[in-house]
Formats: C-alpha cells, sequence, structure tokens
C-alpha cells in the first residue's frame, strides 16, 4: 500500500462565498496574482450542482496588475485592489454593483480594508473606480459613477429607444414588443416596464428577453413595475419600483446592483420632471437603495454576507476532471 505521503495532494483552493441581496458570488482571495482564472474554473466553480454556485466569481487582485490599472491609480492612488469581476459563463463584466458591497465586505473579511471608522474605501474596476462607505445600519454605499442614457437626446425625451419582448406574458405565438429604455452604469442594460405584479410574476426569464436592437455587446435586461411615491419619516420623497432581472453571462438572478440603478433611472426619466431622487428597488432577494447624487453620479446602498469559508478540492470539479 502507498503511503499517504507519496499520493498526490489534491489542488485545493480557498474560498468565500457570499451575497448581496441574494445575487451570490465566489470570491477569490489572490492578492499574490497566483490564480489562473479560465472560464472553465469560473464556470465549474459557479455550477450550482457539480460546484460550489454562484452568479459570478469575484476575484481580489491588485489594480496595479491590470491594463486599467494605471489610469485608476492616477486618479486615486489609494485603489490598490481591483474586483476582478466574471459571470458565471465564464465571461467578464466591467461592473456588478452588488459584487462592489460583497468585495468590500470580503476585503474588510481579510484585513485589507478597514470601513469601520467612516473612512471611505476606493476600489479598481473595469469602469474605473468605485468608492464604498459603511453606513450605521451596516449597508454599503457605492458611488457607481456616471451613468447614462446611451440612447442620447432622444431617448432621454421620448423615454425609449428599444424593445423587449419578455417570454411567457402572452398566449402561445403573441409575444408582444414593449418599449423600453437603454441605460449605460459601466455595464449595458435595457429596462422595460410591465403593467403589474400579476404580468411580473408571469414572466419567463428563463429564456433572455429578446432586445431589439440588441447592443452588440448583449445586455442585461431589467422588467419593471413602477410603484409610485412615498413620503418617509424624515420627509423625503422616495421612489418605489419592483424588478426581476435576466442578466447577460448568467440569467435569472434574485438581484442586480446596476440593474436596480438602471431601473430606478428609467422609471424616474418615465414618471418626469419633479419625481424623486431616492429609490427603493425591491427585488426577489431583497431591497436595495438607489440614490442620485448631484455630481451626476449615482449611489447604491444595500446589504452584503459572507456565509461561508472553505476550500475547494480543484480536482473533483466535474468540468475541470
Ligand atoms: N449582478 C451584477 C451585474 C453583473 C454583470 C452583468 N451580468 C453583466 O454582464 O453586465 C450587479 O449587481 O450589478
Amino acid at each position: 500500500m502507498t503511503s499517504p505521503a507519496a499520493q498526490p495532494q489534491p489542488a485545493r483552493l480557498a474560498f468565500t462565498k457570499g451575497h448581496g441581496t441574494q445575487n451570490d458570488f465566489v470570491l477569490l482571495d489572490d492578492r499574490h496574482d497566483e490564480l489562473d482564472l479560465t472560464p472553465t474554473l469560473v464556470r465549474a466553480l459557479t455550477d450550482r450542482r457539480a460546484g460550489l454556485g454562484g452568479d459570478g466569481v469575484v476575484r481580489v487582485a491588485r489594480t496595479a496588475t491590470f491594463p486599467e490599472g494605471a489610469a485608476i491609480l492616477a486618479e486615486e492612488p489609494a485603489a490598490e485592489w481591483f474586483m476582478d469581476y466574471r459571470n458565471a459563463d465564464g465571461t467578464v463584466a466591467q461592473m456588478c454593483g452588488n459584487g462592489v458591497r460583497v468585495f468590500a465586505a470580503y476585503l474588510e473579511h481579510l484585513g485589507l480594508a478597514d470601513l469601520a471608522d467612516g473612512a471611505g474605501l476606493a476600489l479598481g474596476t473595469r469602469a474605473g473606480v468605485r468608492r464604498v462607505r459603511k453606513e450605521d445600519t451596516g449597508w454599503y454605499a457605492v458611488d457607481m459613477g456616471r451613468w447614462s442614457f446611451p440612447g442620447g437626446e432622444g431617448a432621454v425625451s421620448d423615454g425609449f429607444d428599444a424593445e423587449v419582448v419578455v417570454h411567457g406574458m402572452e398566449g402561445a405565438g403573441q409575444d408582444v414588443a414593449r418599449p423600453a429604455l437603454s441605460v449605460d452604469l459601466g455595464n449595458p442594460h435595457t429596462v422595460v416596464a410591465v403593467p403589474s405584479d400579476t404580468d411580473l410574476a408571469r414572466a419567463d426569464l428563463t429564456r433572455a428577453p429578446d432586445v431589439l436592437p440588441l447592443p452588440p455587446q448583449g445586455t442585461n435586461v431589467e422588467v419593471v413595475v413602477p410603484l409610485g411615491e412615498e413620503t418617509s419619516v424624515d420627509g423625503t420623497v422616495v421612489g418605489r419600483v419592483r424588478m426581476r432581472v435576466h442578466e447577460r453571462g448568467v440569467g435569472e438572478t434574485r438581484s442586480c446592483g446596476t440593474g436596480a440603478c438602471a431601473a430606478a433611472l428609467a422609471v424616474r426619466a418615465w414618471a418626469g420632471a419633479g419625481s424623486p431622487d431616492v429609490w427603493m428597488v425591491e427585488v426577489p432577494g431583497g431591497t436595495v437603495r438607489v440614490r442620485l447624487l448631484d455630481d451626476g453620479h449615482v449611489e447604491l446602498a444595500g446589504p452584503a454576507a459572507l456565509v461561508a469559508h472553505g476550500e475547494v478540492d480543484l480536482d473533483a470539479l466535474a468540468a475541470l476532471s
């Protein structure tokens, strides 16, 4: 019998599992730039049956190791850590709003950041610098930077620049193309409204909605029901919107932070002048807050949770064997 010492050791990779309003991620600490995070490895890790499961992978990397790093560090020398985000299908995306909050919580867990003293944290991302602060409630608030309606002036005045067919809402063969609005949050979004919660529940998001025209880089689609406005206890008028989302590179997820921003911005544009600057966006996995800032930026706030820490046996990951 071979002694245990002679057996080849399985390759083990330390991971943390976390989520932001149930948009869930496998988190990897690669501060020493040792991991070859291939699309195959991402798909194997995020596989919900044969792997750890997740909507994406978030890798801690050094900003200086990325092509975008020089520009990010020139703008913000403190942005030492870079959120390397991958969708579950292995593709790279520019931005992930829930991911930024969970990434900040993970950096705190690793002892690489301290948001407890009220200090903000600057991070590198493929969409540029993102700044995070922690609120007294424990929520993380992220300055998501500049947003835009890529359809330009026409889209702003009409409120629409695309059409979306959400499957499953009408009878067989009766799919309806609904007017929609494109929103850029560093990553692409298309927001379409449906009349009621019943319609929202009926939407079949196991299939990607048809978007016309489909942007060359694809898009995330938010299906929304505007819920009106209410006045909060401090007198602030707050808009409310409920949404489900079909994410590029993932499928339906239970939350999307950039998608929540896109939903709030689209519904606010449709509501017209004088509509609120603060929006509570209800998603299947919880609620996030979206706030328009004076400098043309938008802020996303919500919870972040780290729920497990362990090691994965890379040799046993089915897709790799
Ligand atoms: N869930 C994320 C968005 C992740 C990226 C997206 N699927 C894309 O490809 O653009 C969020 O919270 O923003």
